[in-house]
């Protein structure tokens, strides 16, 4: 995976999952709405965040994986050929398509700086990464400097971006954290930090968002398979993090958008967890979802 510097780990070195997510109120509802939505639609581009989605949230980055059953589930989607299913995540692509492991997908990495399609060599790179690259590379090393001692620190470097993990580090020392990785960030230039869970991501300041992605991939599903259904494909986009939210309204806009966990947008559905994904997915993969004969 992505390279790492780790302060001193003050857990007990154990990669617990500490993914209790709220039980699901409203997975009727969104079934209905799936069944109504998928009848209208010849094609669906269904859109998965990894952690906290297909992955459970574990406190060390490096050890999060998806639970087996959701890898199936997408092994079984991504074969079908009215189904197009894309991973979106803040994590590095490589990494990210390391850890789902299903080659029939579509990619998107460091939240929208990077794709790739199933049938691509190379990843495309969004132009204003390129841009930061050194200056994102300079922060890093000031961060690992300057922070690198923090106990339960650690720094991820995803190449077109950075995560600094809090989720480790005693709660008295996050405001300092966050106050020098924002005014290094600022000094750079051209950077944002942005905030996720138990983590600050410093990437370049770009419209490149995990939800212009999810735009850009509908409209060319659109092109490669919707051009006799005016609304397809039917977007549907699953995410549990404030990095989702643009990945989200995409979806809202064109079709139906999960939120996993609670406290999502008000026009989000609502699962618990990323094994609750994996029975909405399940249901997806169905006759009840997409039918096997192709028909609604
Ligand atoms: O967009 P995602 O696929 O959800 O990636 C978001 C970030 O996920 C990872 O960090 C988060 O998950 C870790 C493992 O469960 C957890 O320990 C950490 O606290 C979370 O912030 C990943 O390491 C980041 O690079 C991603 O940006």
């Amino acid at each position: 995976m992505s390279e790492r510097w780790s302060g001193p780990d003050t857990t007990d070195g154990a990669a617990g999952e500490t993914d209790c997510a709220p039980p699901s109120t409203s997975d009727a509802d969104l079934r209905d709405r799936l069944t109504s939505a998928l009848r209208s639609h010849e094609h669906v581009l269904l859109c998965l965040d990894f952690d906290g989605t297909l992955a459970p949230i574990v406190a060390d980055p490096d050890a999060a994986t998806i639970r087996p059953g959701n890898r199936e589930r997408l092994h079984e989607l991504s074969a079908r050929d009215d189904v197009t299913v894309a991973v979106v995540s803040g994590r590095e692509l490589a990494d990210v398509r390391d850890r789902v492991g299903v080659g029939r997908v579509h990619y998107v990495g460091n939240a929208g700086l990077e794709r790739t399609r199933p049938e691509e060599d190379g990843v495309r790179v969004h132009p204003d990464a390129r841009r930061t690259e050194r200056r994102l590379a300079r922060v890093r090393d000031t961060l690992v400097d300057k922070l690198g001692w923090t106990a339960g620190i650690e720094i991820e470097d995803k190449r077109w971006s950075l995560a600094v993990h809090t989720r480790n580090v005693p709660e008295d020392r996050y405001d300092r954290i966050a106050e020098t990785v924002g005014r290094v960030a600022d000094r750079a230039g051209g950077l944002h930090v942005s905030r996720g869970r138990e983590v600050l991501e410093v990437g370049p300041a770009s419209d490149a968002t995990k939800g212009a992605a999810v735009a850009a991939l509908a409209d060319e599903v659109a092109d490669e398979h919707g051009r006799d259904a005016p609304t397809d494909p039917l977007v549907v986009y699953v995410g549990d993090d404030r990095s989702d939210q643009t990945g989200l309204e995409a979806a809202a806009d064109r079709g139906v958008a999960v939120f996993v966990g609670e406290d999502g947008p008000d026009d989000a559905h609502h699962v618990a967890s990323p094994a609750a994904v994996g029975d909405l997915l399940g249901w997806l993969a169905s006759d009840d979802g997409v039918a096997d004969d192709g028909t609604r």
